[in-house]
């Protein structure tokens, strides 16, 4: 990474996506997107557009599909934990020998335990990456972890708005410190993403883990925002007692979470009427990302004899309100 000017693919061009491509292509950057259907004919017709904190942008962007883009310097996968598999495989074009592959998702990755170095070193999260497919699609000695500290929405193909200020955490996954890592820190942070660079990346996944697991699912239940998830009488000690669970399961890792449970309450609540992304997913009608917030949390608690069973009982109820309103849709006629 020594031309000041790199080559940055975006697969998958949603909320995320389109947030960093924006992003990328103000700082200078060769923006390479890869998208289908309506998104990938509006980028191609009016490039990508964001409306930030710094105002509104539009960015040129070359945008295509699985067959169009080359290799890229730096590929960032940005797509709900369900779709990652078949994002990897589209863009195993955009993927040359040099390329550093980063990961954009929810969730506890599929990489999880890849030189981790523990006693389940190089084991397979069966919740994310059921077949294998992942690992043997993207190169690990190329992945850098990152963790999204961002609220972006998709207004329309190809635009996004993103209100709060841009954080990420990037790391090594094998805990080293690298000057590549340190680098694409300084090319996030110089894009107006505020980028910390970690020898421990597993740290803030966790405490991103924890919130979107004591969260996400509690609102698809309840319909209920933040506010009320981490403050009402009612919901709070539910909240509370799955974030005991996933606390539990995070320390029996040797994972230290940034926030102690009050302070995360707190905070919750404090967010105020903010609908999760899983909660506006569910009222899309959309797949919901259960697999990398819930299952692969409670498949790693498994592992090392733990067992959360509010968690999971919650992502049972999760589950059935998501399909019995797939059948209720299907009877009205909807697609
Ligand atoms: N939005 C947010 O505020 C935050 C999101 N995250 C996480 O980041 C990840 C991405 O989220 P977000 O950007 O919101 O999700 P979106 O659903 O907005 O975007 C995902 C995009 O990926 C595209 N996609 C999926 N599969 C493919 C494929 N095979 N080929 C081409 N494109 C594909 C989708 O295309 P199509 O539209 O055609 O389906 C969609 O545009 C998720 O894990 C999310 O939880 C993390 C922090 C904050
Ligand atoms: C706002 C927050 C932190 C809630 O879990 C989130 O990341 C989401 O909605 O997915």
């Amino acid at each position: 990474m020594t031309d000041p000017s790199l080559r940055i693919g975006i697969a998958g061009a949603g909320a995320i996506g389109t947030t960093l491509g924006v992003r990328f292509a103000l700082g200078g950057h060769r923006v390479s997107v890869l998208a289908r259907g309506g998104t990938l004919d509006a980028i191609r017709d009016h490039g990508l557009r964001l409306v930030d904190r710094q105002g509104e942008h539009h960015a040129p962007a070359t945008a295509g599909g699985p067959d169009d883009l080359g290799e890229q310097d730096v590929l960032f996968l940005c797509a709900k934990a369900q779709d990652l598999a078949a994002l990897a495989r589209s863009s195993q074009g955009m993927i040359g020998p040099g390329t550093l592959v980063v990961p954009v998702v929810n969730g506890i990755p599929w990489w999880y335990f890849e030189g981790e170095g523990g006693r389940h070193d190089g084991r397979t999260v069966r919740a994310v990456d059921p077949d294998g497919s992942l690992k043997a699609l993207l190169p690990m000695d190329r992945i850098i972890g990152s963790v999204a500290f961002i609220t972006a929405e998709r207004l329309a193909p190809g635009v996004a708005r993103s209100l709060n200020p841009l954080r990420l955490s990037i790391g090594e996954i094998t805990h080293r410190h690298t000057g590549r890592a340190d680098r694409l820190g300084a090319v996030l942070t110089a894009c107006g993403i505020d980028t910390t660079v970690s020898d421990r990346v597993r740290d803030p996944l966790w405490t991103k883990v924890i919130a979107n697991l004591t969260s996400n699912p509690l609102s698809v239940v309840t319909g209920a925002t933040l506010r009320d998830i981490y403050g009402d009488p009612s919901l709070a000690p539910i909240a509370r007692q799955m974030l005991d669970e996933a606390l539990l399961t995070a320390a029996s890792f040797g994972a230290r979470v940034a926030l102690d449970p009050v302070s995360l309450l707190a905070m919750g609540a404090g967010m105020g009427d903010v609908k999760t992304s899983m909660l506006q997913d569910f009222e899309k009608g959309l797949p919901l990302e259960l697999s990398s917030i819930c299952d692969a949390v409670i498949e790693l608690a498994e592992m090392q004899g733990l067992s959360m069973p509010l968690t999971k009982n919650i992502a049972s109820l999760v589950r059935y309100k998501s399909a019995s309103a797939a059948g209720c849709r299907k009877e009205e006629g909807a697609p």
